[in-house]
């Protein structure tokens, strides 16, 4: 089974300080939506493991959140894609709970879901916890310059991370095997 494994914000849609909070603000990176949807017809599963701590801070309601997943879906939909499993973490940073990166909760989850090893299962991300949670399963640290990307990539990588400019990037190498960048 071909498993990739995204982060949300970021990564797939756009992301801001300020936390996406309605499905106006959930507004997708160019490209991220048709790599999604030819990554899903070129028979990759293209599951998704997000932190939403805005829940627990009040910004927004687990409907506001379904209704941005739900929209996401939509939009692969009409691409002729389709969307796995969709994990997030609903916890705030203080809650100590095995979901929210860099802890692996929400990779394991998945894994379990699909009953697949994670074992070199790529993880694209744009923040450092994305990459830490990836090695913590020993499955492969991707990071895109979309997002908080260009900001990670300014700090130390954890060793063998692959770096790409954007999702249409990594769906490239994953589909036609372009070369990555320079990591
Ligand atoms: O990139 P993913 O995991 O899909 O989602 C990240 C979001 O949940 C938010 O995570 C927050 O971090 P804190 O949760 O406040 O530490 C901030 O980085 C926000 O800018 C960001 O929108
Ligand atoms: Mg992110
Ligand atoms: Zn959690």
């Amino acid at each position: 089974m071909k498993l990739l494994i995204l982060d949300r914000d970021g990564v797939i849609n756009q992301d801001s300080d300020a936390y996406i909070k309605s499905v106006e603000e959930w507004v997708p990176i160019p490209g991220s939506i048709e790599a999604i949807a030819q990554l899903s017809k070129a028979g990759w599963t293209v599951a998704v493991a997000t932190n939403q701590s805005g829940i627990a801070r009040g910004y927004y309601d687990l409907a506001t959140l379904d209704a941005m997943h739900a929209r996401l879906r939509e939009l692969v939909a009409e691409e002729g894609g389709e969307v796995g499993l969709v994990v997030y973490c609903p916890h705030g940073p203080d809650a100590s709970c095995d979901c929210r990166k860099p802890k692996p909760g929400m990779l394991k989850t998945i894994a379990r879901h699909y009953a697949i090893d994670l074992r070199g299962v790529w993880f694209v991300g744009d923040s450092k916890g994305d990459l830490e949670a990836a090695v913590a399963v020993d499955s492969q640290p991707v990071l895109v310059m979309t997002g908080k990307g260009q900001k990670t990539r300014s700090g130390a990588l954890p060793a063998g991370t692959l770096v790409f400019d954007d999702l249409a990037a990594v769906a490239a190498e994953l589909i036609h095997n372009s070369a990555p960048l320079n990591g």
